[in-house]
């Protein structure tokens, strides 16, 4: 079975033929799996990221089946990686249309051992690289052609304990996508977030062993009682990129399956009735389903 054809996608063939989208982050997880819809429906991708062997293989999958994919190397921690990968991309696909900002990470910590490196690492990844990468969009092609942005985020409504950093830093960008709507919705610029509550992707495997029971644990807290997928968080994205979605900008979307509305008196229940939407492909190839 193949990479792209067999992703599940509600949107229409050629929905974004024409259209150039950069999305970092795009070499894994739910950038691929965004990338990979992206070029189904017709766009031009840039995936990009620190990795070049991660990217040449996301953009091997997606080329063979007849998506136009391309790897660009940026760590969006450095400026000048930031100015050279949104020229390359630019470049590549002749134009920069739609902005996936996904790359990011962090690591667990109790907020008292966080230590100032770490906290800096993780702030300039998912706060100043989302800025920046954004702002050099606009810079060299947004301003004078309009676009659609997406700012993946997490859920951190209610704080983030054990992860005080990245709580912080999406805190911020959640605050950014406002403003800069509010900015730029002048110049054709809509933008938005996505905030995914415990998703299954290849990140949850960066984390020590010992970090998954309390994943899996915590990710019976929403009223799915189950984890999202990657096709659960790329829909909502595709379709903030879409035109469907042309009198929306400055919202945070929450794909959460209701993680962040939580409430003491009425805690999730059972096993959990809401079907899930999901690529049939992964789980063929991680052989639970013949
Ligand atoms: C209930 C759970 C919900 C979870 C929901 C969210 C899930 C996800 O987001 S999964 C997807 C993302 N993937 C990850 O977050 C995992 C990858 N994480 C990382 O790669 C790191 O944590 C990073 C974000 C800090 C980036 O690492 P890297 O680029 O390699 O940075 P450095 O090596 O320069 O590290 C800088 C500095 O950071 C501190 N540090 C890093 N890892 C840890 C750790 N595991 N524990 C404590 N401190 C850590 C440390 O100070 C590092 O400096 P040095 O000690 O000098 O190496
Ligand atoms: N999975 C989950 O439960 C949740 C995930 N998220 C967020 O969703 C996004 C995608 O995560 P997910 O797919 O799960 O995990 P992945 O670890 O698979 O994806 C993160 C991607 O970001 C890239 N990246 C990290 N740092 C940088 C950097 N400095 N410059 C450029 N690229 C970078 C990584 O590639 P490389 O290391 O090669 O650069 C990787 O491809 C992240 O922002 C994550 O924090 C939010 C909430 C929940």
């Amino acid at each position: 079975m193949s990479t792209t054809s067999s992703i599940q996608t509600i949107f229409r063939d050629h929905l974004f033929a024409g259209k150039s989208a950069l999305i970092t982050g795009g070499g894994t997880g739910i950038g691929l799996r965004c990338a990979r819809e992206l070029a189904r429906l017709g766009a031009k991708v840039v995936l990009a990221g620190r990795t070049r062997e991660k990217l040449e293989q996301a953009v091997a999958g997606i080329s063979e089946q007849g998506g136009e994919a391309h790897a660009v190397v940026c760590n969006i921690r450095e400026a000048e990686d930031i100015e050279s990968g949104i020229a390359e991309s630019i470049r590549l696909m002749g134009g920069l249309d739609l902005l996936v900002n996904n790359a990011g990470g962090q690591f667990p910590s109790p907020a008292e051992d966080i230590p100032r490196k770490g906290w800096n690492a993780v702030i300039d990844t998912n706060l100043t690289g989302t800025f920046f990468t954004t702002q050099e969009a606009f810079r060299q092609h947004m301003r004078s052609h309009g676009g659609a942005v997406v700012n993946i985020i997490a859920d951190m409504w209610q704080g983030f304990p054990m992860m005080a950093h990245t709580g912080a830093a999406r805190a911020g960008v959640d605050n950014l996508t406002k403003t800069l709507a509010n900015e730029w919705g002048r110049h054709g610029i809509r933008i938005n977030a996505v905030a995914p509550g415990i998703i299954e992707t290849s990140g949850l495997e960066r984390y020590d062993p010992m970090v998954r029971p309390f994943i899996e644990e915590a990710a019976k807290n929403n009223q799915t009682r189950r984890m999202g997928t990657e096709a659960e968080v790329a829909a909502a994205v595709t379709f903030l990129l879409s035109p469907a979605a042309s009198y929306i900008t400055g919202v945070t979307l929450r794909v959460d399956g209701g993680q962040s509305i939580f409430h003491p008196l009425c805690p999730p229940q059972g096993d959990g009735k809401m079907p899930v939407f999901e690529d049939t492909f992964d789980r063929v190839q991680d052989g639970s389903v013949p």
